[in-house]
Parts: C-alpha cells; sequence; structure tokens
C-alpha cells in the first residue's frame, strides 16, 4: 500500500465532498432550469429564501431566529442531513455489523487501505482477502464492499437474480467501449442478446474454427523462432498479436494480420484497454459529469469512432458480399437482424467489439500462463508433448476431431487457470438483500459483493497443497465430490463466459501447435515466485520470463 500523508487524505476527502457537492446539483438539474424562468428574489447558497420568511411575530421569536441566521443554522441543517443519511442506512449498517472486517475511519472507512497504482492496489485486494475465512467487508467511503471466497456464498451470488448485474462502475467505464454488448448492457437488452447469441456457439460452429486456430498458431511459431534463445521475451505481446487475429477472423471475418505487423488494430486496442484503467483507476474519471469534459474522454471518442467504423465497413461488405461458406458470429447476427429478430446494427457491433476484447487478451494470457507453468514442470512438458505426438503425429495441424483426445493438456490448461485464474475478481452490485447463511449474513441491497477467485482458487480448504502444480486434480475420479463453484475460471450461473468452449479450444490448439516445435523454458522457480497484478486481466508482474529452445527433432 501506498504511504499516505495527511495532505493526501484531506485532499481525498475534499474531492470526495466536492464530487458529492456537483453530482447532488448535477442530479437537480432539471429543477434549476425550470427554475431559472420563473421570476423571484435572490436568495443565499444553502439557505435560499428561508430568511425572509422568518420574523417578527414577537419579540422573541425574532432574537430566536437571527440568533439562526448565524452559522449555527448551517450547521443545524448539516446535522440533520447527516442524521437523515444515516438513519436511511441502517437496514445496511445492521448487516454490515455482523460482516467481520477491519477498522476504518469516519467518512472515508477503509479507503485508504487501497489506494496507490494498480499494483498496490492488487496487493492491498489481495492482503483484504487473505483475512477472509468465508466473508470480510471494507467500506470504501460510503460503499460497503463484501468480498467472498466460500463456494456456497459464492453459488448464491452468480445464480440470484438480486445480484445479476455487473458492478455500475466496472460497467459504465466499460460502456464507453463496449455500449449494449453483453458485457455492459441494461438487463433487458443482455437478456435478449444472450437468448440469441447461446444457440450460436453451437459445437459446429466452433469446429470450423479450429483451422483458424491452427493456421493462426503456425504463424506464432514462425514468430516465436525469431525469439530462439533469447532471454527477455514479451510473450505476451506476441502471443496476443497472434488471438487478435484469430478474434477478429472469427468474428467478423477480416484478416486484420496482427501477426504481419500490418494492422492498425493493434494500437487501438492497446490504447483502449489503456484509458479504459485509466478512468477506472483514477475516481476524478468516475463521474461522467467531469469525465465527459476531460481530454482523456476526447481520445476515447477518437478511438471509438475509429473502432466502430472499422466493424460498420465490415457489415457493409457482408451485407454486399454472397452468403459466405464460412460463416462467422457476424453472418449469424446479420442472419438474425434480417430475419426480424430484434437486433439492431449498433448492437451487433457492440457485441463484436465486446467478442473480440472478451476473447483476445484473455487468451492469450491462458496460453502464456500454460507456457509458463509447462516450463516451470518439465516432466509435465514431457507429458503433453508425448500426448500430443500420439495424437497429431509431428506435423498435423490439429483439427476439431482431434481436440478431444487432448485429454492430458486439456488438464494441464485446466490447471493452469486453477492458479492463475485470468479474472481474479469478479464484483457484483447487490440490488436486494441475499442472505448467505441463514439469518447470520446477508449481503444488504446497495451493497457491492467482490468474488475472490484467485483465493478460492489457492485456498487450502479445497485445494490440498494449492501452489502444487498437479493437473490430475481434474481427472473424473479427482473432481467428483468438489463443489461446482470451487472452480470458476470461466465464472458460473446465467451470466458465465459465453465463450468458454472457444477458449479451451483455441488455447488447446496453440499449445499443441506450439510443444512440438518448442521445449519452453523459464527464468521461475516456483508457481510461488510468479508474483501477479492485473490489468482487467491478469498478468505476471515481472512478465512471463519465459524463454524458447527447438526441439532437437525439428
Ligand atoms: C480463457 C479465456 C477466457 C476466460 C478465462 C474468460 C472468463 C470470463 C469470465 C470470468 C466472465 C464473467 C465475468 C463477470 O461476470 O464479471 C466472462 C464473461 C464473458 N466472456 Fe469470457 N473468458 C474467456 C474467453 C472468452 C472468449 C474466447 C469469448 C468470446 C468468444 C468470451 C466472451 C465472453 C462474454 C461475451 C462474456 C460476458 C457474458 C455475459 O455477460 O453474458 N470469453 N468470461
Amino acid at each position: 500500500m501506498g504511504t499516505l500523508s495527511v495532505e493526501n487524505m484531506l485532499f481525498t476527502s475534499l474531492a470526495i465532498i466536492l464530487l458529492w457537492y456537483f453530482h447532488y446539483h448535477w442530479k437537480r438539474r432539471h429543477l434549476y432550469r425550470h427554475a431559472s424562468k420563473i421570476p423571484g428574489i435572490k436568495g443565499y447558497p444553502v439557505v435560499g429564501n428561508l430568511f425572509d420568511f422568518t420574523g417578527d411575530a414577537n419579540d422573541l421569536a425574532f432574537k430566536f431566529v437571527t440568533f439562526l441566521q448565524t452559522p449555527f443554522l448551517s450547521l443545524a441543517i448539516l446535522l440533520l442531513w447527516y442524521l437523515h443519511y444515516h438513519w436511511k442506512r441502517r437496514h445496511l449498517y445492521r448487516h454490515a455489523s455482523k460482516i467481520p472486517g477491519i477498522k476504518g475511519y469516519p467518512v472515508v472507512g477503509n479507503l485508504f487501505d487501497f489506494t496507490g497504482d494498480a499494483n498496490e492496489i492488487f496487493d492491498s485486494v489481495s492482503k483484504h482477502f487473505d483475512r477472509c475465512t468465508y466473508i470480510v467487508k471494507a467500506w470504501i467511503g460510503p460503499i460497503l464492499v463484501c468480498g467472498i471466497t466460500k463456494p456456497e456464498y459464492l453459488e448464491k451470488v452468480l445464480t440470484s437474480p438480486n445480484t445479476n448485474s455487473r458492478v455500475y462502475l466496472l460497467r459504465r467505464v466499460a460502456r464507453d467501449f463496449l455500449g449494449n454488448g453483453l458485457f455492459t448492457a441494461p438487463r433487458p437488452v443482455w437478456k435478449r442478446h444472450r437468448k440469441m447469441i447461446n444457440p450460436i456457439l453451437n459445437r459446429k460452429f466452433l469446429d470450423r474454427f479450429v483451422e483458424v486456430f491452427g493456421t493462426r498458431a503456425v504463424i506464432l511459431g514462425e514468430r516465436l523462432e525469431e525469439y530462439v534463445g533469447r532471454r527477455n521475451v514479451d510473450l505476451l505481446q506476441i502471443v496476443s498479436r497472434c488471438t487478435l487475429d484469430i478474434a477478429f477472423e472469427t468474428t467478423i471475418g477480416v484478416q486484420v494480420n496482427a501477426q504481419d505487423g500490418e494492422s492498425e488494430v493493434v494500437e487501438w486496442t492497446d490504447k483502449i484497454l489503456e484509458t479504459m484503467l485509466h478512468r477506472l483507476y483514477n475516481f476524478w474519471y468516475h463521474h461522467d459529469f467531469i469525465y465527459k469534459r476531460t481530454r482523456l474522454h476526447k481520445e476515447t471518442q477518437v478511438l471509438l469512432t475509429k473502432c466502430n467504423q472499422f466493424v460498420a465497413e465490415a457489415i457493409k461488405n457482408k451485407e454486399k458480399s454472397d452468403k459466405s461458406e464460412f460463416p462467422v458470429l457476424l453472418d449469424y447476427l446479420l442472419d438474425l437482424s434480417s430475419s426480424g429478430t430484434e437486433i439492431t446494427t449498433d448492437e451487433i457491433v457492440d457485441e463484436i467489439k465486446t467478442f473480440v476484447a472478451a476473447a483476445f487478451d484473455t487468451t492469450a494470457v491462458v496460453t502464456c500462463f500454460v507456457i509458463t507453468t509447462l516450463a516451470l514442470h518439465p516432466d509435465i512438458q514431457d507429458q503433453v508433448y508425448e500426448e500430443v505426438l500420439r495424437v497429431l503425429g509431428s506435423e498435423k495441424i490439429p483439427d476439431f476431431q482431434d481436440l478431444p483426445s487432448l485429454k492430458y493438456t486439456e488438464l494441464v490448461i485446466k490447471e493452469t487457470m486453477r492458479l492463475f485464474p485470468p479474472n481474479i475478481f469478479m464484483a457484483r452490485d447487490v440490488q436486494e438483500d441475499l442472505p448467505l447463511d441463514g439469518e447470520d449474513i446477508t449481503l444488504p441491497k446497495g451493497s457491492i459483493v467482490m468474488l475472490g477467485v484467485l483465493h478460492l482458487h489457492r485456498s487450502t480448504e479445497y485445494w490440498p497443497d494449492p501452489l502444487k502444480f498437479d493437473p490430475d486434480r481434474f481427472s473424473p475420479e479427482r473432481s467428483t465430490n468438489r463443489h461446482p463453484f470451487t472452480y470458476i475460471p470461466f465464472s458460473a450461473g446465467p451470466m458465465n463466459c459465453i465463450g468458454q468452449k472457444y477458449a479451451m479450444m483455441s488455447v488447446k490448439t496453440i499449445v499443441a501447435t506450439l510443444i512440438r516445435k518448442f521445449k519452453f523454458r523459464t527464468e521461475y522457480k516456483t508457481v510461488d515466485e510468479v508474483k501477479l497484478r492485473t490489468k482487467v486481466v491478469l498478468r505476471p508482474r515481472d512478465g512471463f520470463k519465459t524463454y524458447f529452445e527447438i526441439r532437437k527433432n525439428q
């Protein structure tokens, strides 16, 4: 955690009060707009014309009112407001009092325990979850945030209609780019879209993509050859160019050739992520009123326009051309639209952006973690290599029929996502009270619940020797007695990851392609040494520190 000076605390408290003040008046702008057209006498700040309507019914009352006209009245009004505010929140306080947590300060609560740069915030949140047996609370200013790590609690949260909305702040920040896509859409739009898209992503549709995964993975192998023997390889940057190519080709059918360094798309996607994070980590950008007047917003709009035009161009080309022999997500969405299903062109653009954003970074990160964990465990790497040789031989690019036979590779990917789940903290708004443990523990309406996926996945309570990389944990025999919400890299419940089969198939194809060409090596010695941070999606703090050797038989 960053060291906090008194000035820092004062500045933040002042900024919070100022923000509240702007927000209060912004919410009342409708009232002010109409009032400005009605003639009247000028009043004072806060009390308005109150003092014009007090006076001398008799001398004593006059004196009393004169006394009130002093700062005492303002103070009394503030006190009344303060009492009323807390009275209205008594329900929240009652439930919060039963949840364990660390002591905070008045007004700011535990806010200063969660400040600093992205790494410091990550560390403080992790430390907070370490204190969590099953549930732990923190007050971020006036907001109650409860972290949970018990599978039974996670099940309740992920399946209840009381918590079926991603946390408002994240949706607001991401909505700038993703509009009404599945990740950010309001509930009724989400419901309509999810119902439409669920059947599209079926096995038959996905099987055709394995060819794209394979050809792009072969190019990735060629790119990685340039790095053989070199230690400082920015693995994620190289792999994410491959997954970006795959994401665009399978969603809109356009080859952006990010791996050939030809595409400006690479630049946008990097910048979009940066600007989103910048807004998320700097609280003064959170409120639209301020944010929309900043340069960050203007820059965001420029990127967004380019991005939207790119997808809109792909839609125009699709509409002009004959039916595709190799239909991608966009073809299906356009078919739905032309057959009268309720989805607008803007919504299609939003879904395409959502799918590309959700697909490319996550699958790249998982691929890099799989390579790194295999590098850390040469014996397991040998077993995967042998399985791939047995199923595919030394040359064949995998097709969809091969993938189910790569059973051990699948266990390795699953175990990697246990130790390094890309989405380590998910958060939901609590829209109605949600009892978690009978009458004892209830998530109160108005709070935020954070799901500690990393802590759950590394908990000694559910995973013996949790830092041991042991793919056989996911063998059918050892999985049967496990609560299904003990392992949730793709989340679970109705808002789970719609692309999980796609993700598993693409990571498997890439790993199977690369492992026949390279031996993976790493400078890390243990899983525990890989310190983490998050950039929306999980990353190793000091990079993957992984390098490559060409296999002797190549
Ligand atoms: C290994 C790779 C992936 C992981 C670990 C992953 C994980 C997740 C998680 C945890 C969520 C829920 C987030 C939350 O509720 O806050 C999610 C949602 C989502 N994912 Fe993935 N994902 C991956 C790959 C993909 C791919 C390849 C696609 C698209 C083809 C995709 C599309 C989506 C979409 C659209 C949502 C929002 C679903 C909804 O709200 O209905 N994901 N993903």
